[in-house]
C-alpha cells in the first residue's frame, strides 16, 4: 500500500462506498489500513466461494464479492475454471504500479460477457448453426446441436410429409387464412418474446431464433432455406401466416392436418422450452435471493467495519489531540528554553559588559600605572630639579655670601661714610651750632638723614636675619643630605653583606642537597640491607617458628596464698626454649602410676611471668616482615581457655598493658609506615576480620549473608582469594579497635564444659600491606595473618553432646588437616591437602612456600589439663620440625 498516491487511495475506496475526507500523514495509514482490510475481507469471500485458497494474498480494487457471486453462478467448464484460477496483471495495472491480481473472467461483468456470448452465438449461427450450442465462460446457451437437429430432422419429416399430402387429394380443407386463434396468439406472443429477448441482453438464446425458424415451417422449403441458409431466418418472421407464402387449398386437408401437428410439435417445444425457461429464471431468482443475503451479510460487515474504523478514528482523534498536547508542551518548554536562552544571552552580555568594565578598568589601572611611572619619573626629575635647586641654593647661597660680603663692605663703607657724615655733622653741627638758628631746614635734612639711616638699619638687619635663615636651611640640608648619604652607604653596606651571606647560604643549600642525596641513596641502600639481614636473621632463626606460652594461675583457680605464677609440673629452662612437664603415667585404681618428665624444646618458651610485650618483643620482627613484602601467619593453638586470644588479642581496650599481638602489631606497622614515609614509602593497609565455624566461613565485620568462598587465584604462588568478604582501610590504631569492637560481638562463641567463654571457631585476621617507594618505584605487598585457633582438646573431654560436639568434631578435623598439611610439608610430598579443611585452604599460602610461619602453642597451667597440654605439645614439637624452605619477598 505505501506505492498507491493519495488520489489513487482516495479513488479505490471511493469505489468500495466510502466517502473519505482529507488525507493527511494522520489519516493516510487509516484509509490504507481500513482499503487493506476491505481487500481482505473480499479475499475471504473469494476463498469461501471459489473453495481454495488464493495464492496472492494482494487483492484486486475492482473485484466485489457481488459480481464473484454473479459470476459464479455461471456454469463453467473444467477448463474455464482452471482458466479462473489463473491470475494476471492487467497492462493499466501494471503502468501504474498497482500490486493485484486478476481473474479475468471473475471479474468480467455480465454485460461484457452477454455482449461477448452474444457475439459468438451470432458467429456461430452465422458460420455453422450446428454449432450454436458453443458454449461461452459466462454465457446460458440454451439451445444444443442435438436439439436443433431433432427440429430439423422433424421439419424434414413435415416437408416429406406435405410433399406427400400434396400428390394426394386435398382432405383437408384448412387454409392459412383459417389459422385457428390460438394459434396466432401463439405465433404473435412468440414474436413478442422474440423481440423482448433480442432487447434484453441475455437473449442471444436460440430460443427466438428458432421460434422465428420454425414458426413458420409449414413447408419443406422454408425449413430447408432455415437450415441451409441461416441469413434467410429472418426473412420468414411472422411465419407463413404473416409472410402468406403458402397457401393450401381448402380441400388439402392433408396438408393441413399435417399443419396442425407440425404447429402441434413446435408448440410442444416451445413449451418445453418455456418451461426450462422457468426453471432457470427460478434458479435466478434463487440466486439473487442468495446474493442479497450475501450483501445484507456484507452490509452488516461493512457496517461493523465502520463501527470499528470510526472507533480507531476516535482513537486516532485521541492520539491526536495527546500529540497536541505534546507539541503545546513541546512548544512550551522551546518557548522556555528560548526564554533560557535569552536570559543566558543577557548574562552572557552582562558578562561581556562586565568583561569589558574589567577590561577598561585594567586599561584604566594600566594608565594608573602609566601615571604612576610617569609620577614617578616626575618625582625623579623632581628629585633632580630639588638636587640642583639644592646646588643653586648652595651657589645662591654662595652668592648670598658674596652678596653679604658685599653688603658688609657697603656698611663698612656706610659706617665709613656714617662716620664721615658723622664728623661732617659735627662739622655741620659745628657749623650748623654756627648756623642753628640761621638755617632751620638742615634740622630737617638731617632729620631725613638720620631716618635714611635708621632705614639703612633695618634693612640691614633683616637681610642678616634672611641670611642667617638661609644659612640654617642650608645647614640643615646639608645636615640631612649628609645623613641620607650616610644611610645610604650604610644600606650599600648591609646590602653587599647580605649579599655575601646569601651566595655563602646558597653555596652551603647545594653542598647540603648534594650531601642529602648521598643520604638517602645510601639510606635506601642501607634500607635494603637492613630488610635482607631482618630476612636472613627471619631465615636464619626458620621460616616456622613454634613458640610454648604457659599462662598464669587465675585468680578463679589458685587456692588463696598459692602463687599464681609457679606451676607444679612444669619447668621452664634457663635458655627459655625448653619446657618440661612432668604427667603420672600409669596410675590407676589402687595402683600409683609413674611420674614421666615430658621434656620439649621451642624457639622461644614463654613461662607464666612473661608479659604480652615480652612476647609481642619476639613477634615484631615477623611483623616487620610482612611490611617489607613477605606474606607471615602467627596463629595461636592450644586448648580452649589456654590462653589463644589472651595472646593473640587480649582486651578489646586499646590502652591495657595486656593487649595482645593484634592490637600492638597494628601499632608498629603504623609507626614504622610513618617513619618509612621519610624514606619515600607510602603503605596502604587493608584490613579484614573472617572466622570459621562447622567449615563455614563468615565474616565478622559485616552482617551480610553473602556465602563467602575460597579461590586459589595463583596455582603457583598459592595465592587466594575470599569472595563477598569486607575489607577496610585502616589508617590509625582507633580504626582497628572499631573493627575489633564489631569483630568480637559478632565471633561466635559457646559455653562448654570446659570454659566459660569459649570460642568454637577459627578466628582469622587479616591485614594486606601495600607499600610503593615514591623514591625509587619499589614495591611491595606483604600480608599478615593472625589467627586464633579454636580449642584442641579432644572431644571426650569437652563433654560436648549434639550441636557441641558437631562444632567440636569440625574443629578437630581442620585442626588435624593442618597437622596433616604441616606433616607433608615436612616430608616434602608433591602434593599437600591444602583444600583439606577451609583453614589450611584459606592459610595456604601461608603454610609453606612464599611464607613465615610462627605457631605459638598455648599452655594451661591447670594440673587436670596436663594430658591436653602434652598432646599440643607434642603437636607442636611436630611443626617445629618443618621446614618450609626460603620465603620470597612479594612484588
Ligand atoms: N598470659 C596470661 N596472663 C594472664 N591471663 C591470661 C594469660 N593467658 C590467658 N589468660 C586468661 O585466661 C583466660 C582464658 O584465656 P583465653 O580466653 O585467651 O583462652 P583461649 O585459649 O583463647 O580459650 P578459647 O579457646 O575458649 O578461646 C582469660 O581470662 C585470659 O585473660
Amino acid at each position: 500500500m505505501e506505492n498507491v498516491s493519495d488520489q489513487e487511495l482516495r479513488r479505490l475506496l471511493s469505489a468500495k462506498g466510502h466517502s473519505i475526507g482529507p488525507i493527511t500523514n494522520t489519516t493516510r495509514s487509516i484509509y490504507q489500513k481500513l482499503y487493506t482490510k476491505l481487500l481482505e475481507e473480499e479475499d475471504r469471500a473469494i476463498e469461501v466461494k471459489l473453495g481454495s485458497p488464493i495464492q496472492s494474498p494482494k487483492p484486486d480494487p475492482a473485484d466485489t464479492p457481488v459480481l464473484r457471486n454473479k459470476l459464479k453462478r455461471s456454469p463453467l467448464t473444467d477448463d474455464e475454471k482452471l482458466s479462473e484460477a489463473t491470475f494476471s496483471v492487467p497492462e493499466e495495472k501494471k503502468k501504474k504500479g498497482i500490486p493485484t491480481y486478476v481473474a479475468p473472467s471473475l471479474r468480467r461483468s455480465t454485460i461484457e460477457r452477454t455482449a461477448l456470448s452474444k457475439k459468438l452465438a451470432e458467429e456461430a449461427g452465422e458460420t455453422n448453426p450446428k454449432k450454436s450450442s458453443l458454449r461461452v465462460p459466462g454465457v446460458r446457451v440454451t439451445e444444443t446441436s442435438a436439439s436443433l437437429k431433432t427440429k430439423i430432422d422433424a421439419a424434414e419429416k413435415a416437408e416429406t410429409k406435405q410433399t406427400r399430402g400434396l400428390s394426394n387429394t386435398n382432405k383437408l380443407n384448412v387454409t392459412m387464412g383459417s389459422t385457428p386463434g390460438y394459434m396466432r396468439a401463439t405465433s404473435s406472443t412468440l414474436k413478442k418474446d422474440s423481440k423482448k429477448d433480442a432487447g434484453s441482453k441475455k437473449t442471444a438464446t436460440p430460443v427466438t431464433k428458432r421460434d422465428k425458424d420454425y414458426i413458420p415451417k409449414v413447408g419443406g422449403s422454408a425449413i430447408r432455406k432455415a437450415k441451409d441458409t441461416p441469413s434467410a431466418a429472418p426473412k420468414s418472421k411472422g411465419g407463413p401466416a404473416a409472410s402468406g407464402k403458402k397457401k393450401r387449398a381448402p380441400w388439402d386437408v392433408k396438408g393441413r392436418l399435417e399443419d396442425v401437428t407440425n404447429l402441434y410439435s413446435a408448440l410442444k417445444v416451445e413449451k418445453e422450452d418455456m418451461e426450462e425457461k422457468m426453471t432457470d429464471l427460478e434458479a435466478d431468482v434463487e440466486q439473487k435471493t442468495e446474493d442479497l443475503e450475501i450483501l445484507k451479510i456484507e452490509n452488516d460487515k461493512l457496517k461493523s467495519d465502520l463501527t470499528s474504523t470510526t472507533e480507531q478514528l476516535s482513537e486516532v482523534n485521541m492520539k491526536c489531540h495527546e500529540q497536541q498536547f505534546k507539541l503545546d508542551e513541546a512548544v512550551v518548554e522551546r518557548n522556555e528554553k528560548v526564554a533560557s536562552y535569552e536570559r543566558v544571552k543577557r548574562e552572557r552580555d552582562e558578562l561581556e559588559e562586565d568583561f569589558s568594565r574589567t577590561k577598561s578598568k585594567m586599561r584604566e589601572a594600566e594608565n594608573r600605572a602609566d601615571d604612576l611611572e610617569r609620577d614617578l619619573r616626575r618625582a625623579n626629575n623632581a628629585r633632580e630639579e630639588v638636587e640642583e635647586n639644592l646646588a643653586k641654593s648652595k651657589k645662591h647661597v654662595g652668592e648670598l655670601d658674596d652678596k653679604i660680603e658685599e653688603l658688609k663692605q657697603d656698611i663698612e663703607k656706610l659706617n665709613t661714610t656714617i662716620a664721615n657724615k658723622d664728623s661732617k655733622i659735627c662739622e655741620i653741627e659745628r657749623i650748623l651750632e654756627k648756623e642753628r638758628g640761621e638755617k632751620g631746614d638742615v634740622h630737617n635734612v638731617l632729620r631725613r638723614k638720620e631716618e635714611h639711616i635708621e632705614h639703612l638699619d633695618s634693612k640691614i638687619a633683616s637681610l642678616e636675619k634672611t641670611i642667617k635663615d638661609l644659612n640654617e636651611t642650608v645647614a640643615e640640608k646639608n645636615n640631612k643630605i649628609d645623613s641620607l648619604e650616610g644611610n645610604l652607604s650604610k644600606e650599600q653596606r648591609n646590602h653587599r653583606d647580605i649579599n655575601r651571606v646569601l651566595s655563602d647560604r646558597e653555596s652551603q643549600i647545594c653542598d647540603l642537597d648534594q650531601k642529602l642525596a648521598v643520604c638517602t641513596e645510601r639510606l635506601l641502600a642501607g634500607e635494603k640491607l637492613r630488610r635482607k639481614l631482618h630476612n636472613t636473621i627471619q631465615e636464619l632463626k626458620g621460616n616456622i617458628r613454634v613458640y610454648c606460652r604457659v599462662r598464669p594461675f587465675l585468680s578463679s583457680e589458685v587456692i588463696t596464698g598459692q602463687p599464681t605464677h609457679e606451676i607444679p609440673q612444669m619447668d621452664f629452662g634457663k635458655d627459655n626454649s625448653n619446657i618440661t612437664i612432668s604427667s603420672l603415667q600409669g596410675e590407676k585404681l589402687g595402683r600409683k602410676g609413674e611420674l614421666l618428665n615430658n621434656s620439649f624444646n621451642f624457639d622461644h618458651v614463654f613461662g607464666p611471668r612473661h608479659t604480652q610485650e615480652d612476647t609481642f618483643a619476639e613477634v615484631s620482627g615477623l611483623v616487620q616482615s610482612a611490611l617489607d613484602g613477605y606474606n607471615v601467619c602467627i596463629f595461636a593453638y592450644g586448648q580452649t581457655g589456654s590462653g589463644k586470644t589472651h595472646t593473640m588479642q587480649g582486651p578489646i581496650d586499646p590502652t591495657s598493658e595486656y593487649r595482645g599481638i593484634i592490637p600492638r602489631a597494628m601499632e608498629q606497622v603504623f609507626k614504622t609506615g610513618e617513619e618509612m614515609a621519610d624514606q619515600g614509602w607510602n603503605y596502604v593497609f587493608t584490613a579484614s576480620f573472617l572466622e570459621i565455624y562447622n567449615e563455614n566461613l563468615h565474616d565478622l565485620i559485616s552482617s551480610s549473608d553473602s556465602k563467602i568462598e575460597i579461590k586459589l587465584v595463583n596455582e603457583k604462588s598459592r595465592e587466594v582469594e575470599v569472595t563477598n568478604v569486607k575489607s577496610i582501610i585502616v589508617q590509625n590504631c582507633y580504626d582497628v579497635h572499631e573493627l575489633l569492637l564489631k569483630a568480637n560481638k559478632n565471633r561466635t562463641v559457646a559455653a562448654t564444659k570446659c570454659n566459660e567463654r569459649s570460642s568454637r571457631s577459627h578466628s582469622v585476621f587479616r591485614l594486606k600491606i601495600e607499600g610503593k617507594n615514591t623514591k625509587n618505584g619499589d614495591t611491595c605487598v606483604g600480608n599478615l595473618n593472625l589467627v586464633d585457633l579454636a580449642g584442641s582438646e579432644r572431644v571426650a573431654h569437652s563433654g560436648s553432646t549434639g550441636q557441641r560436639l558437631k562444632e567440636a568434631q569440625a574443629i578437630n578435623t581442620s585442626l588435624s588437616e593442618l597437622g596433616n598439611v604441616m606433616m607433608a610439608l615436612q616430608e616434602k610430598k608433591t602434593h599437600i591437602p591444602y583444600r583439606n579443611s577451609k583453614l589450611t585452604y584459606l592459610l595456604c599460602n601461608s603454610l609453606g612456600g612464599n611464607s613465615k610461619t610462627l605457631m605459638f602453642v598455648n599452655v594451661s597451667p591447670l594440673d587436670k589439663h596436663t594430658n591436653e597440654s602434652i598432646n599440643s605439645l607434642r603437636f607442636a614439637s611436630k611443626v617445629n620440625k618443618v621446614d618450609l624452605g626460603t620465603a620470597k619477598k612479594n612484588k
